[in-house]
């Protein structure tokens, strides 16, 4: 049951409901306003403080911070700050619910409006007609610029309707009004339309690995950001104080989906690409397809490891001679072979990484080396004036240089560049761990060359591997944590002194934490982002069917308490060493702690464009169900013909661009084709280049580029050459699903089987 202004009779029912709930409305806003205006006088208030000393100095920052915070959300939620309504019955009496953006109280501490996220909002979201949870009536409102214009009803009244499918969407009305609405280039929130099967993801609870399966378009994305909003919400202490990660496919797409956390009130989630997430290395392209299934294979763990043994050396393998000979200022020096061999064996059983474990190295050998020194100057040395004779030594180049052949200090990126640039050390690393001749050889690459996506997990093992020599850093932390508990309690002090701790605004270890070294400037967010080692409180991975096994090695590293949120499709796997199965790549990480949920119902793509893509998905995973679409009608798709790309492909798209108006257009091309469709088109926008891609009226995206995103207009380019890909199918399936309302196939040659239905 629907209604709106414009068709409300003069005293009509619906025209009386819209009043009243103008009422209400209008007066959550005064509160919002009344709210407002509290804030900006406290932060104001905070900021003219001169108090000085150091609890005074925390109270400021501590009130400043979270005041600021708090004028954020408040300003993020004047559009849409309420959405919905829940209808309760109760013995005692009816009670009516409002759920919106956040949470709103009275002046006398009434609950005026529920946050969302909070459990009383949660049958707004669930509830279904088999299974009301209470609910008499859920109403939606369309609320433009703070005026009501619309409602939309459902009686949960179990005399009227049948027992409906558990599926059954919540919300048609408002939800097909939200889907018909032209993209702008850019993900909204979908908080006033959220599914009853996406709540069930969004409210999942926060520990073990939530996986989120579904076909295109059902929602996976959208709902994976409402649950960060959900989760930084319900468990805030533990987030705010390690954090949560987004891990998406590349830089288009995470600022496609950048909106929505902050829509959604939430700002310190850190967003990362696979190729961003090695501090200190931006990569974007990506290898071959041959070259990057042999780098997401789990071998290469077993490869990194032995390269870096592979630079452990003995001075017969480093200078082919058994003693370790240095021509020092005193003259040759000798340390015979068993010393040597002595200190290398030692050093590798140590259980130490390797760039901790040349301490002991460089300093063993340096002792050896004084030694010998000693015999030669015929000058006897105490054992305890080893040391300094030692340093003297390690300020002489040809020293460093050999000890640097046996035991090198080595970077990640050292290693791998200096590896994938010897064909021999490659061959010799690589036969041991079972590398045929053909990987091998795919794996060369020129050191000149930028780090491809696929490479930076390479670099992440090999920074486990080799470790870093940080026994300062850990002397100063320890020296730290010594001071932490006595933080801590001061903290607590400070808190209940200044009463914040009533407040809840921070908690003592999250003061202490704020207070220390860093500062109290930096967010959780920077901090994280700039630490390979930080272990995040959660992390939520899409597109997640493209990370290959030792992408899930560095995945997994940023959160040990493997609380994590897995989004993606297994049909739609386009990278060579892409994920298969769920169970498979991440059942090994939290056994037993694996879930998955499907989503079944497609939002974007209406039924007679899925018809097609149903086509080629039967070619690309065999078994793998198609979506429901929400919309059954929509323009049918079609084929055209073209004599040329040069001549056909601007009149195809200029038809488009009129037939969508203000919306926007992608046309999708295999990588063999893309600098022929660009220049064809000349006016459309490249992601990568200045301004953002996806906001242009029309971009021309390759494949894999388009994946996780939409638009209201696809026009796919030689299809033939997509399904020559590798994995093209998955690249056409792709293809095909990410059109919101219409689809256009252009080809030079005949279409491929899986497209026939287009023919004609
Ligand atoms: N409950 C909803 N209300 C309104 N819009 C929705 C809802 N669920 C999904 N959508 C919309 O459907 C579209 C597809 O969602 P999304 O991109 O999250 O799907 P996906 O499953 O991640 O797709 P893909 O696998 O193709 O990347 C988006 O425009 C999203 O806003």
């Amino acid at each position: 049951m629907q209604f709106c202004q414009e068709d409300a009779g003069e005293a009509s029912p619906e025209r009386a409901a819209l009043a009243a709930e103008q009422a209400r409305i209008g007066t959550m806003y005064e509160r919002l306003d009344v709210l407002r205006a509290h804030t900006a006088d406290q932060l104001a208030e905070v900021q003219l403080q001169t108090h000085t000393g150091y609890a005074a100095l925390v109270e400021r920052e501590t009130r400043a911070y979270e005041h600021a915070r708090r004028r954020a959300q408040l300003s993020a939620v004047e559009e849409g700050l309420c959405f919905g309504r829940i209808d309760l019955s109760y013995d005692d009496g009816p009670e009516a619910r409002y759920v919106g953006r956040i949470g709103l109280r009275d002046t006398e501490h009434e609950t005026i409006l529920v946050d969302w996220r909070a459990p009383a909002a949660r049958p707004f979201y669930a509830a279904t007609p088999s299974d009301p949870l209470g609910l008499t009536r859920r109403r939606h409102l369309r609320v433009r610029r703070r005026r009501v214009t619309g409602l939309d009803d459902e009686v949960f009244d179990s005399e009227g309707l049948s027992e409906g499918d558990r599926r059954q969407l919540v919300g048609e009305a408002a939800l097909l009004e939200s889907l018909h609405r032209g993209r702008t280039g850019r993900m909204a929130d979908i908080v006033a339309t959220i599914q009853s099967e996406q709540d069930r993801v969004i409210r999942a609870r926060l520990a073990g690995v939530l996986v989120v399966q579904g076909g295109p378009g059902t929602g996976k994305t959208v709902a994976a950001l409402h649950r960060a909003a959900y989760l930084l919400y319900t468990h805030r202490n533990v987030l705010e104080r390690r954090g949560a990660l987004v891990v998406g496919p590349n830089t288009a797409f995470l600022r496609y989906v950048s909106d929505v956390l902050p829509s959604l009130g939430e700002t310190d989630v850190v967003m990362r690409t696979l190729g961003e997430l090695f501090p200190g290395v931006e990569a974007t392209g990506h290898d071959p397809h041959a070259t990057a299934a042999v780098k997401g294979s789990p071998l290469m763990a077993d490869l990194v490891a032995a390269a870096v043994v592979d630079r452990q050396r003995t001075p017969r393998e480093a200078f082919g001679s058994g003693d370790l000979v240095v021509e020092v200022d005193a003259g040759a020096i000798t340390v015979p072979e068993a010393a040597c061999r002595r200190v290398l064996d030692t050093a590798r059983k140590l259980p130490l990484a390797h760039n901790t474990a040349r301490k002991y190295v460089v300093r063993s050998l340096l002792s050896e080396l004084a030694r010998a020194e000693s015999t030669l100057l015929a000058r006897p040395v105490q054992d305890d004036d080893l040391p300094f004779v030692g340093e003297r030594l390690w300020h002489e180049a040809p020293v460093r240089r050999a000890l640097d052949a046996l035991w090198p200090d080595l970077s990640p990126q050292r290693l791998i560049r200096d590896l994938f640039s010897d064909p021999e050390a490659l061959e010799r690393v690589g036969e041991l761990v079972g590398l045929d001749a053909e990987s091998r050889a795919a794996l060369v690459r020129d050191p000149a060359l930028p780090w491809t996506v696929e490479d930076v997990p390479l670099l992440d093992e090999a920074a486990d591997v080799l470790g870093r020599d940080d026994s300062d850093e850990r002397a100063r932390e320890r020296r730290a944590e010594e001071n932490r508990a006595e933080e801590v309690r001061f903290a607590q002090g400070v808190l209940e002194f200044t009463g914040l701790a009533e407040d809840e605004m921070m908690n003592a270890e999250a003061l202490a934490d704020r207070h220390r070294d860093e500062g109290p400037r930096r967010t959780t967010a920077e901090r994280a982002g700039e630490d390979r080692e930080w272990a995040y409180g959660h992390v939520i991975v899409d597109e997640a069917q493209e990370l290959s096994p030792m992408a899930w090695r560095t995945v997994m590293r940023r959160v040990p308490t493997r609380s994590l949120t897995v989004v993606g499709d297994v049909a739609q796997t386009g990278s060579a060493a892409g994920t298969r199965s769920w169970t498979d790549a991440l059942e090994p990480y939290a056994p037993g702690k694996v879930h998955v949920e499907r989503l079944l119902v497609n939002y974007r793509t209406p039924a007679p464009i899925m018809a097609v893509a149903a086509d080629v998905l039967r070619e690309a995973a065999p078994g793998e169900e198609v979506p429901d679409s929400v919309r059954e009608e929509g323009d049918a798709p079609r084929g055209v013909r073209l004599s040329s790309l040069p001549d056909g492909l601007p009149g195809v798209v200029a038809e488009e661009v009129a037939a969508i108006g203000e919306g926007r257009v992608a046309v999708v091309t295999s990588d063999r084709h893309l600098a022929e469709v660009v220049e064809a088109l000349p006016r459309a926008a490249r992601p990568g280049t200045a301004g953002d891609a996806l906001e242009e009226s029309v971009v021309v995206l390759t494949a894999t580029e388009s994946k996780g995103l939409e638009f209201d207009s696809v026009v796919v380019v030689e299809p033939d050459a997509l399904l020559a890909q590798p994995r093209g199918a998955n690249d056409l399936y792709v293809a095909v699903t990410r059109a919101t309302r219409r689809l256009t196939v252009a080809h030079t040659a005949d279409l491929p089987g899986v497209l026939k239905r287009l023919e004609g």
